[in-house]
Parts: structure tokens; sequence; C-alpha cells
């Protein structure tokens, strides 16, 4: 412990102490201030006098977002639990003396080490806007709830609104990558989809994409990537997982149709899902009820949506799925994965060749034939949850290279419709006999009819024969752990 009299910090030391008696100690998962200053008699308001505020707190190393050593103070900047899903940038100051800076200095670097362990500080961020987005009210959330959080955490910041339907794959596809650490969109879904998609269209797309992490702030109605990051839908939270963010590499699927090929990170769907994402979009103001709204509509009218499907199934059954998620959840961390990624992107920075051909070419050999006229819901999901309360594919993992795909066969009865539809929160769902579930690397679909809606990532795709294939970490996302939100996994 040192003294005020002390000028230098032992590096290992944990707590200092400040402005005559105050102890700031760094535990293992928080800090601790105890002050015991005696509250000032002179402190008077209208005649009154004012009681000590209260300030001797333990603040989550998790929220510190900053601290520095000024001429003549400590300041610490961290994220106070504002309202229920909120976060506001609170900072605590104490004066010290020119003898006492050297100590606080070390001191100070040992809090920033702990408050931020593997994540990269000072995050140089593209922030793209979309002014309409969800409610169309992106700008202001971004002004209120995040950019306060990145300043206190010293990210630098380049902002800009999107002008027009695709900017941000102009934006993405033009980006100087070596300038920024991570592209954050204000929005929904759409614009990581077209970030996703304008980085894959660079001659360096494997690089740009192993670079460049993309992250959400949710301002949008479903939100998949924030929830499946960080699992919230506070703009102010995830921008607090932002700055805290790990690199986590992630799958991204090519889909092919005719001779187009795009990329998905978040999921595919045809039928009842793809109809209730897209078929909805008059009903933007009613947020995420829109999806639900939706689905009971044409719930009612029992349609099916007939098609040929064939998967590249990997793993066939609930149980091996199970497995499959244990053993690669808990796989002991590899030293240096990310490095040897940015390597081996860097030398051969092209999007990967596509190893089963696209829709034009014969079904590759091996491939299971899915019964298809009766089809209701053909699902694909690369990510767990959908929107909030949406633990579609609890089983999907950031990076096996592997997909979930998951079929319900339209003429089960309405009732259990309902049933499988509000057993997705508790995570039930995925054990119901009615669910059909394989992880796949790839899979075709063609659909019967001349009209309808396919969905990738929530974007709305020409109703014809498409093909799916997984790209095992070909992506980059910012995650709180490392992996999904831990509540996403399958019970
Ligand atoms: N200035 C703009 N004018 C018109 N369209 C825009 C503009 N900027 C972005 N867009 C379009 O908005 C769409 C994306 O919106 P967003 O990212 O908010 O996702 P979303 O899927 O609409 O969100 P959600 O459905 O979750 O509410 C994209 O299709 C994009 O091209």
């Amino acid at each position: 412990m040192s003294s005020p009299e002390d000028s230098s910090q032992d590096p290992h030391d944990t707590t200092l102490t400040v402005d005559e008696s105050v102890t700031l100690t760094i535990g293992a998962d928080s800090l601790l201030i105890l002050d015991n200053r005696p509250a000032k008699a002179d402190r008077r308001c209208c005649g009154l006098l004012q009681s000590k505020p209260e300030t001797n707190h333990a603040i989550s190393l998790y929220n510190i977002l900053g601290a520095e050593v000024t001429a003549s103070n400590l300041v610490i900047a961290y994220a106070q639990p504002a309202a229920k899903d909120d976060v506001s940038v609170t900072t605590v100051q104490y004066s010290i003396s020119e003898k006492e800076k050297k100590a606080a200095e070390t001191w100070v670097q040992q809090l920033l080490d702990g408050a931020y362990g593997k994540a990269l500080r000072g995050k140089r961020l593209k922030v793209l806007v979309n002014p309409f987005g969800g409610k169309g009210t992106a700008a202001s959330l971004y002004q209120r709830y995040a950019a306060p959080v990145f300043a206190a955490a010293k990210c630098q910041v380049d902002v800009q609104t999107t002008e027009y339907g695709g900017h941000a794959i102009n934006i993405a596809e033009n980006l100087d990558i070596d300038a920024y650490d991570a592209l954050v969109c204000c929005s929904g879904d759409g614009l990581p989809y077209e970030v996703f998609n304008g980085l894959g269209k660079r001659p360096d797309a494997r690089k740009a994409l192993a670079q460049t992490a993309v992250a959400l702030l949710p301002c949008g109605s479903g939100n998949g990537l924030t929830w499946n990051a960080f699992g919230t839908g506070s703009v102010s939270i995830a921008a607090l997982a932002i700055v805290k963010g790990l690199r986590t590499p992630l799958d991204l699927v090519s889909i092919s149709q005719k001779d187009s090929r795009t990329l998905s990170f978040l999921s595919q769907s045809f039928g009842i899902v793809a109809e209730c994402d897209l078929a909805t979009e008059n009903l933007r103001w009613m947020g995420a009820q829109r999806f639900t709204y939706g689905f009971l509509v044409r719930l009612m009218r029992q349609t099916i949506w007939p098609c040929d499907i064939a998967i590249k199934v990997e793993i066939g059954d609930k149980e091996g799925i199970k497995e499959h998620y244990a053993a690669w959840s808990t796989r002991p961390e590899e030293p240096d994965a990310d490095s040897k990624r940015l390597e081996v992107a860097a030398e051969s920075p092209g999007l990967p060749e596509l190893k089963y051909g696209t829709v034009t070419d014969e079904l590759p050999q091996g491939w299971e034939v899915v019964p298809g006229e009766t089809m209701g819901n053909f699902y694909a999901g690369n990510m767990a949850i959908m929107s909030k309360d949406t633990n579609m594919f609890p089983a999907t993992l950031p990076d096996d290279g592997l997909m979930d795909v998951i079929t319900i066969d339209g003429t089960v009865s309405r009732g259990t419709a309902i049933t499988m539809m509000n057993e997705i929160p508790s995570g039930r769902f995925f054990d119901m006999p009615d669910l059909n579930i394989r992880k796949a690397s790839a899979f075709r679909l063609v659909p019967h009819q001349k009209e309808g809606y396919i969905s990738i990532d929530g974007e709305r795709i020409p109703f014809e024969t498409f093909q799916a294939e997984v790209h095992q970490g070909l992506g980059t996302i910012l995650t709180k752990s490392g992996r999904f939100y831990e509540a996403a996994g399958p019970r």
C-alpha cells in the first residue's frame, strides 16, 4: 500500500491513496473507492449543512472507460448503470500533488490493464448512421447514448450518415481498412449486411473482412447482431460493449443466385418467417412486434410454400448438435489465433472460392434431399438470436463453419405452431418433435411458386433458386466474451 508521501508506485501495488484519505483499490473485478475525507463543514447551500456525498463504492472494472492523470487531478470515467437498460458516463476526480503524480500514473496503467483485458483500447471507429433505420431515430440515439461512451473511452470516431440505400456498401468497399479498427452501424441489421457485402466486394475482401470488425448499435427493429454479440437491445450498453469488445471471427455464408453472389451474416428464410419479415415493412411503427403480428396473421391462413431442398448435412440429430455445441464452446483458446487468421487472410486476400459451385451447377453428390411439398418454414441461421427474445438457433456458434437449418412442415396444427412460437424464448422450442434441425455447410432451395419472399438477413432477394455455402470465420465482429451471448446456448 502506498502513502501520499510516496513518489513512486510499485507496479504491482493495487492500492493508491490520493487526496489525503481516499483509497482506490483495484480488485479482481472491481475498483473499490473508500473515501475517508471528512465532510466539509463549509459545504452549505441555502443555509443548510450538506451531508457528505456517498462516495464509498465499487465500480465494475468492465464499466471503467478511461482514467488519466492531469495537471493536478486523477480522473476516472466510468459507465454508471442508469435507468433499467442504460448506462451513463460519470466521472470521479481527486486532486493529486506533484509528488503523487508518478505513482498515480503507474496505478492508472494497472487500472486500465484490468479494465480492458484483451480488448483494444481507444478503438478507431467508423460510425455509419442510417437516418431511416428502425423508427428513424438512429441519429439522436447515437448522440445521446453512444457518443458520450466513445468519448469517455477516448475512441477516435468518424461519423458518417448514409445518404441512400446501398451507401454503406460503397463506404465499406472503399474504406481505408488500415485507418479503422471497427465499422459501427447505427441502424438495424440491414446496414451490417451492406457493410459485410461492401467489404466482400473488394479485391482484398478476405483481408478486409478479417481486419475490420463490424458492430451494431441497436437502432432497428430486430438488431440480431447486437443481441448475439452483446446480449442487449440498449444503445448505451452496446456502446460500452463495443469499447470493451473482443475481436471474434464469424462464419459468413455465400448466397448465389443465377450469376450473383452475396454474403449473409445472420439468416436465410423462405416461407412464413421471410413473409413476416418482408411483408410487414408497412408496420415499422410497431417495432419488433411487427414480426409476431405478421406470424399470427399468416398462421391463421395456414399457408404452405412448396419447394425442393437439398442440404449438405454435417450433423443431423439434436443430441449430436448439443454435443458439438458443448465441445466447441469449451475448447481451449488457441493463443495468437487472431494474428494467424490475419496472416492467412493477407496471404490470399481474395474472397474464398465456392466449394460447391453455384445454382447453375449439378447438385453435388451426398446432399440430403428434404421433402418440401408442404414446407411451412425454412429457416437457416448463422447466429442464435434474431431479435429480442427470439433465440431461434440456440446451437449456433460464431466460427464452427456450420449453419443451423430448421424446417417445419406447413401442415402442423395452428395450436402446435403457436406453442412452438411461445417456446422460442424458453429454448424448449429446440426439442419439440415437429422442429427438424440440422447443422449444415451448404444447401440449395428451389421455390415451386412464381411469387413469394426470400429473406437474407432481413433483405429481400429475387424469388428464385438460391444456394448457400458457409465460409468458416471469414468475417469479424466484436463480442463481449469472444462468443455469442452466453444465455443463447441450447438447454
Ligand atoms: N439515407 C438513406 N435513404 C434510404 N435508405 C437508406 C438510407 N441509408 C440506408 N438506407 C437503407 O436502409 C436499409 C437498412 O436499414 P437498417 O440497417 O436500419 O436495417 P433494417 O433491416 O431496415 O432494420 P430493421 O428491419 O431491423 O428495422 C438498407 O436497405 C439501406 O440501404
